[in-house]
């Protein structure tokens, strides 16, 4: 973006963040049109191509199987397209529903309730309601400033001082909904790292000895309605930071992941999610594939907006490493290490993956710097 550009949407997208209201905000306030603030840059075409009706969907792993099979369907999934649907994952159906219909309640309480907790600090407080832009002005060149998307962050950690309370989030019963999907979450998140663990051949233990695994970023996404669905972005193209993230979804689906044209995890046609009633969706994000030594992809995915009269709702769980002292390097496990397959990224810490992450955006360059060999 050209600095004169950057200069002309300053104002539009200052005026947006201080409504406090988000896209929500602009669709009860009754637009008919998308914002130029929505919309890309470029004159490229827009940003919906039809995605193909190619058969294929994503795996579906039913975790009551034996656990070797469920361990085998993993790898599997895991090592080609990157996501799979867990079923039978011990998570009541009831924690799972109301947690979704919270967040949606949340999105939908007045704008006066929700618009007090409106805070573009990334790492602010323990609860956070915005728009989160795409990308800082700069960057993403030629995609909009802004996703057709509002989203209430919730911190459960870490902490230096102490729990801090959720007090702030309202209403009440929402605060205590996600409280209980976030526990009930702890222990699926503990066995998805030992299934994955024993994926990569390394023992169940492996990933949670090294890593320390747990859930500390929620995020509840609102995809509102939109009048113009085919000129917005839900959610921009991007792999997550994460080791790996946990996604509940309600039906309306948006969600498309890309198939595997370079062999990497990207490149490839996009492909529809469609949702799995009582599933939990497990992503593989860019930690694990790194500390996998590029056994398991992380793959690109993103919203689009299906439709002009229901609102979408996701929460996504990241789950990271708790080992993230300075003193805690991330890099590929040394079993996963062979003279046949060398070491294929240096060790990181992962502030320093986080840094990376901001300077270059939610794309998978922000490991490509950590590539042994590579000339950043
Ligand atoms: O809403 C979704 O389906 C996906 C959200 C997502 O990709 C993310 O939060 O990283
Ligand atoms: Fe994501």
């Amino acid at each position: 973006m050209s600095a004169a550009e950057v200069h002309d949407a300053a104002p539009a997208l200052a005026a947006f963040h201080e409504s406090r209201a988000g896209v929500r905000g602009l669709v009860e306030s009754g637009v008919t049109t998308v914002p130029p603030i929505f919309l890309t840059r470029t004159a490229s075409p827009p940003l919906q191509q039809e995605s193909p009706a190619a058969a294929f969907s994503i795996p579906t792993v039913d975790l009551s199987l034996p656990r070797p099979d469920a361990v085998a369907l993993i790898r599997a999934a895991a090592r080609s397209c990157g996501f799979f649907h867990a079923t039978n994952h011990g998570v009541p159906a009831g924690v799972v529903a109301s947690a979704v219909s919270t967040a949606r309640a949340f999105h939908e309480q007045p704008r006066a309730a929700r618009s007090a907790l409106y805070s573009l600090e990334p790492g602010g407080g323990a609860v956070a309601y915005s728009t989160i832009p795409n990308a800082p002005l700069q960057q993403q060149e030629g995609a909009p400033l802004l996703p057709w998307r509002d989203t209430l962050r919730v911190r459960f950690g870490p902490w230096e001082d102490g729990e801090p309370d959720l007090g702030r989030l309202r209403p009440a019963a929402c605060r205590d909904a996600l409280r209980e999907y976030h526990s009930a979450l702890a222990g699926f998140g503990k066995e998805v790292a030992g299934l994955l663990s024993e994926a990569l051949g390394v023992g169940a233990e492996r990933l949670e000895e090294a890593m320390r695994v747990e859930g500390w970023l929620m995020a509840c996404h609102y995809y509102p309605p939109c009048p113009e669905p085919a000129r917005v972005v839900g959610s921009l193209e991007h792999t997550d930071p994460s080791l790996f993230t946990v996604l509940a979804q309600d039906g309306v689906g948006g969600l498309q992941v890309r198939r595997d044209g370079d062999g990497d995890g990207g490149g490839g046609e996009w492909v529809d999610v469609e949702p799995v009633a009582g599933a939990l969706l497990v992503n593989i994000g860019d930690v694990l594939k790194v500390v996998s030594n590029d056994e398991l992809k992380s793959v690109e995915h993103r919203v689009v907006i299906k439709s002009t009269q229901d609102a979408r709702v996701s929460i996504a769980l990241f789950f990271n490493p708790a080992r993230r002292d300075k003193s805690d390097l991330l890099g590929p496990l040394p079993e996963l290490v062979t003279p046949e397959k060398p070491a294929l990224y240096r060790s990181f810490t992962f502030p320093e993956f986080m840094s990376s992450r901001r300077e270059y955006g939610h794309s998978r360059s922000s490991i490509e710097r950590f590539k042994v060999n590579s000339s950043q």
